[in-house]
Order: structure tokens, then sequence, then C-alpha cells
């Protein structure tokens, strides 16, 4: 699983049909939406994210909203969800441009039109998560910050996948990530604490008056740091990966990206977009969705059952792992018509309707739905519309994309383009 998860998902479904059993796991890939509907949503209860898989993977995303099980899940999600609100998302309108600027400023700088998409889109989500997270700008962090965090993923997906393997090196490299990290956050933290007449209007802020139901008391800073973990990693790393991954189908399709442009040119023209703007930009959004459909940054999704489970006639034993396959369900020939072919407008509300509706997950469902969607949708359409007002994207021969499944998709190496002005 560890060496090609994403080839040996798509082999096996399509040997084997939408539910099979992965010996080498010891757990199903499900990519029945039926099952999935039933998994999330009707049958909840007895289901949830592995306590196992999550002890596993909590080095690298933190002990937070991500990884916690049961009440303790149950009680993070209700102190988090109001900062997760459109009305809170609105707020961060304003840091989505400001950080494209910076980004532009140093295209502009450059001579060379083809840049890393996959690279300098990772760039520029973290500089937004710090912005969001701690309104100030720790730039000069954003490169610690990046290494830091590939450090734990590569260290989480060997404990999940390969735990034999791990050496002492390894081990020390995991350490030091991990204190690089913490001394950041932690100062952070400890500056507001002591500095608390200033105010400040970011998710941090947000995070720390927010106070528990049952105790009126507010989160320690472990827990802050938790969260503050969680959100380095699930909202920017997701949402680089969907709007690179965008920008190189566009590039793909310069029929599609004609489109994009010509919609950018009616609605917008040089103006540069709101918030409440991207409601009407119906292209751009389903560009946003297609590329998350045919390259989820969230390719699978962990869970457990808790009891016997009977579904049609399967019988799932107590305890049994599943992996939700999004990558194999929203590439299904069995939901989606010419399920390879990019084609934003079968995410016009006529044809999608006629889609199982839980055969697209890109942001999963039910009550683990991703907090962050309203962020992420907010954050990937206003990249993709700046970057189609002011670019016109070509591929570069031989530079396809090389999947490879972490704890989120990407391309390693990165996608590279050709980024020429327009006019
Ligand atoms: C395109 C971008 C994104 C994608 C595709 C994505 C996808 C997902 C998915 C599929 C889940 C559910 C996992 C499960 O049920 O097992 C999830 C959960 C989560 N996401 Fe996102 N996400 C994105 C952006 C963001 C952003 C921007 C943030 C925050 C800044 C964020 C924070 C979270 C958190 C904290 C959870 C855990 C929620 C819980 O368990 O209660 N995500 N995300």
């Amino acid at each position: 699983m560890l060496k090609d998860p994403l080839g040996l998902t798509t082999r096996a479904l399509e040997k084997y049909g939408n539910i099979v059993y992965l010996p080498g796991i010891d757990g199903y890939l499900i990519a029945d939406a039926d099952f999935i509907e039933s998994m999330l949503i009707g049958d909840e209860r007895f289901f949830s994210k592995s306590a196992e898989t999550m002890e596993k993977i909590s080095p690298a995303i933190g002990n937070g909203l991500s990884t916690l099980i049961g009440d303790e899940w149950k009680r993070q999600r209700k102190i988090a969800n109001p900062s997760f609100s459109k009305r809170s998302v609105d707020a961060f309108g304003n840091v989505f441009h400001e950080c494209i600027n910076e980004m532009f400023e140093e295209w502009d700088a450059r001579s060379e039109g083809v840049l890393d998409a996959t690279q300098e889109m990772k760039k520029l989500t973290l500089r937004i998560v710090i912005k969001c997270l701690f309104s100030t700008d720790i730039q000069r962090f954003t490169s610690d910050v990046t290494a830091a965090l590939e450090v734990l993923q590569e260290y989480s997906l060997l404990k999940l996948w390969s735990p034999a393997s791990i050496s002492a090196d390894d081990q020390q490299a995991y350490e030091n990530a991990k204190k690089k990290i913490d001394t950041i956050i932690y100062r952070i933290i400890h500056d507001r604490r002591q500095n608390q007449e200033l105010q400040h209007n970011d998710l941090l802020s947000m995070y720390m008056s927010a106070v528990y139901e049952d105790t009126g008391e507010g989160m320690t800073d472990i827990q802050l740091r938790h969260e503050v973990m969680n959100l380095f990693l699930a909202g920017h790393e997701t949402t680089a990966n969907g709007v690179a991954f965008a920008l190189y189908l566009l590039a793909k399709n310069p029929r599609e990206q004609q489109k994009l442009h010509a919609q950018v040119e009616a609605e917008l023209g040089d103006a540069i977009c709101t918030l409440e703007d991207l409601k009407r930009l119906d292209y751009t959004d389903w560009v946003f969705k297609e590329s998350l459909r045919l390259y989820p940054s969230s390719w699978g999704m962990s869970r457990v059952v808790l009891e016997d489970y009977q579904y049609k006639n399967y019988l799932f034993p107590k305890g049994a792992d599943f992996i939700v396959a999004q990558w194999g369900l929203h590439r299904s020939p069995q939901y989606w018509q010419e399920p390879l072919k990019f084609d934003p407008e079968r995410f016009a509300p006529e044809r999608i309707k006629q889609v199982h509706k839980y055969a697209y997950l890109p942001f999963g469902a039910g009550a683990r739905k991703c907090i962050g969607i309203h962020l992420a949708e907010a954050e990937g359409k206003t990249i993709l519309l700046r970057i189609a007002q002011r670019y016109e994207l070509r591929a570069v021969d031989g530079n396809e994309p090389t999947l490879k499944a972490r704890l989120f998709m990407t391309s390693e190496p990165g996608v590279c383009l050709e980024f020429i002005k327009r006019n």
C-alpha cells in the first residue's frame, strides 16, 4: 500500500468491484456510493475514525479536530464550528488577495514563465493559512514550516504503513521537525496570552476566546497547539493540490480554459473579485469541483466499524477497517459518464442532479465533513480567478503529474506549467 496506493486502489476496484478486501492492510476498500451513504449518514453511529490510525497520523497532523474521536471530538467540533462559519470566512477575503498579490510580485521579478504550480500553490496556501491563523506575516518562518510539515507527514506515513522501517535517523528528523514547529506555535500563543489587550481578527484569537459549554473554560495551550497543527496541514496542502491540479487541467484543456477566461472577462474584467462575486461565477465553481473530482486531495478516508454490521450480503465483523476511496469513487464509470474526461459542465445543476449524491465526496460527508469547506472553496476559486485574469496557462511537454498519495494526494515532483501574461 505504501508504494502505490492509487494504482492498487484502481486495480483492485476494477478487478473486484466496489467493495474489496485487501489482505495487505487487513481492511476494505469502499467505492460503493450507497454503502458510503450508510456509513457516513444513515448508519453513521456504527462507524468511527479508527483510534489506531489516528494515533499513527497524529504526530504529523496534531491531536486535534481531525484526529480526535467520540465525545472528545464532539466537544472540539462544537467549539471550533463558529470560527469556520460563512460569516467568519468572509473576513478572510482580503487575506487571499494580499497573499496572491505578494505571489504575483515574486513571479514578476522572475524572468522565466515556467513555474512549478504545485510548489507555488503550496507556498501560497501556507502563507494564507498562516495569515488566517495568526493575522501576522510570519513569512520568514514559511520555509521552515513547509520543510517541517513534509518531515512530519513522511514520518506519519511510515508509522501507518511501514512502522518496522522507521530508522533512528527518521526518528531524529521527526523530533527536530516537531520541535521547530512547536517553538513557533508556542511562541505565538505565549505572546497572545501576554498581550491580551491587543485585538486580532484571526482564527487563533477566535479559538482562544471560545469556551467549552460544559466547563466555561477555554482551550489549553497544548490543545491550541494541536488545533493549529491540524489547520496547518489540513488547511494548506489540500487546497494547494486542488488548485494546482485545476491549473494543470486548464492548461491541458484550452477550450475549457477559454470558457473560464470568457466568464472572467464578462463578469469581472480587471476588477478584484469579492467573495460575493464568487456566487455568480458558476463556471469557475465547476472547474474547481471537476478538478477535485479527478484529483481529490483527500484520496481516501479511514473508518472502523464499532459493531458487527451487515450491508446487503456482506457481514463486516466489529473492528473491521475501511478506506472510503474517493479516488476510485470519483473516477468510477458506474457513477460518471466518461469519468476520465475533464468536463466542468457536468457540475451544471441539471446534469449533476442525475449523479448519485455520495459519488462525489471531496470534502467528505456527515458529521465529520470538512470544517474548512467554505474557506477552501472561497480560497481555491479566488486563486483560480486571479490567475485566469492575469495568465494563460500552457502545458509543458513531458510534464505530466506524478501522483503520490501521502496523507493527501499531490504530484511529486510538482507539475510545471507555462504562465504567459495576458494583455
Ligand atoms: C480543497 C481543500 C480541502 C479538501 C479537499 C478537504 C478535505 C477534507 C475531508 C475529505 C475531510 C473529512 C475527512 C474524514 O471524514 O475522514 C476534511 C476534514 C477536515 N478539514 Fe478539510 N479539506 C480542505 C480544506 C480545508 C481547510 C482550508 C481547512 C481549514 C483551514 C480544513 C480543515 C479540516 C479539518 C479541521 C477537518 C476535520 C473535521 C472533523 O473531523 O471534524 N480543510 N477535509
